[in-house]
């Protein structure tokens, strides 16, 4: 059935790590023809800076240059057709690629938890989002950046399934890493981004839960749609 929307709407997705997030948020945006915004990028790309420019060392963050650094970073976003969604640019760098290893993954929740980092972020984010038509994913869409989103979801999955989905995608990209470590840093990583003192990962009040530990990406689809539906569509239905 065709999709005609009647208004434009915000969707903020929030979750835990590896559950699949981007993969629902771009399909999503690729069929009502909305921006889709990966802010776990974001995080990504400043940990990456910070990495490169001596900030981020021996595992540790050095806050106060990574901070004295923020001026120095742009993020921006470019349509990759062959991808389907945005590459991110650091700096006019495409480090789409980069910002995915380990390495990064394993220190991006410390750089996540520092509030100035935050700060800058959101604020560039709910920039980005200032027209709707937008599906964002991330960990506080629904709770900070975005609080009056039309559409909040909240994904989760067995620890176990999304440690194997991750390890299957890093293995195919032909990353070195063991199953063990990918289930470390998803466990480190939701532990860190659950407890941190700034907008910790929490479950929005008015978010619908969406667990898809057995659940394909067709099926999640036409959970996301009938509510998608109701939202834009509800006055044209009812005349
Ligand atoms: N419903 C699903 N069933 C099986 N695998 C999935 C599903 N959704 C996503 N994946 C896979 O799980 C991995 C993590 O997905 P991703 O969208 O990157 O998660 P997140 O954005 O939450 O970190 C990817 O390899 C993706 O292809
Ligand atoms: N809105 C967001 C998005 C990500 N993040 C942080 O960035 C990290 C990487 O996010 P991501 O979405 O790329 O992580 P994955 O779920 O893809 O592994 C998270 O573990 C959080 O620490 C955040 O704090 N707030």
């Amino acid at each position: 059935m065709k999709y005609s929307p009647t208004k434009k709407i915000v969707i903020a997705i929030d979750g835990f790590s590896s559950c699949g997030k981007s993969t629902f948020a771009k399909e999503i945006a690729a069929r009502i023809g909305y921006v889709f915004i990966d802010t776990g990028a974001m995080y990504r790309a400043v940990t990456l800076y910070g990495l490169r420019h001596g900030a981020v060392q021996d595992g540790d963050v050095n806050e106060a240059l990574l901070i004295a650094m923020l001026p120095e970073i742009e993020i921006t976003f470019a349509f990759n057709s062959e991808r389907g969604a945005s590459d991110i640019f650091l700096n006019g760098e495409n480090v789409e690629k980069r910002i995915r290893s380990i390495e990064v993954s394993d220190l991006v929740s410390k750089v996540s938890g520092i509030a100035a980092v935050r700060e800058q972020l959101v604020r560039q984010q709910q920039q980005l989002g200032r027209q709707k038509g937008i599906v964002m994913d991330g960990r506080d869409i629904g709770t900070v950046v975005f609080p009056d989103a039309e559409l909040k979801i909240f994904m989760t999955a067995d620890p176990a399934i999304r440690a194997q989905r991750r390890y299957k995608e890093l293995e195919a990209k032909g990353e070195k890493v063991s199953l063990e470590e990918v289930e470390r840093n998803l466990r480190e990583r939701d532990h860190a981004d659950q407890t941190r003192a700034v907008s910790p990962l929490r479950q929005a009040e008015d978010a619908v839960v969406l667990d898809n530990s057995h659940m394909t990406l067709p099926e999640q689809m036409d959970w996301v749609m009938r509510r998608i539906e109701k939202i834009t569509c509800a006055p044209c239905t009812s005349k």
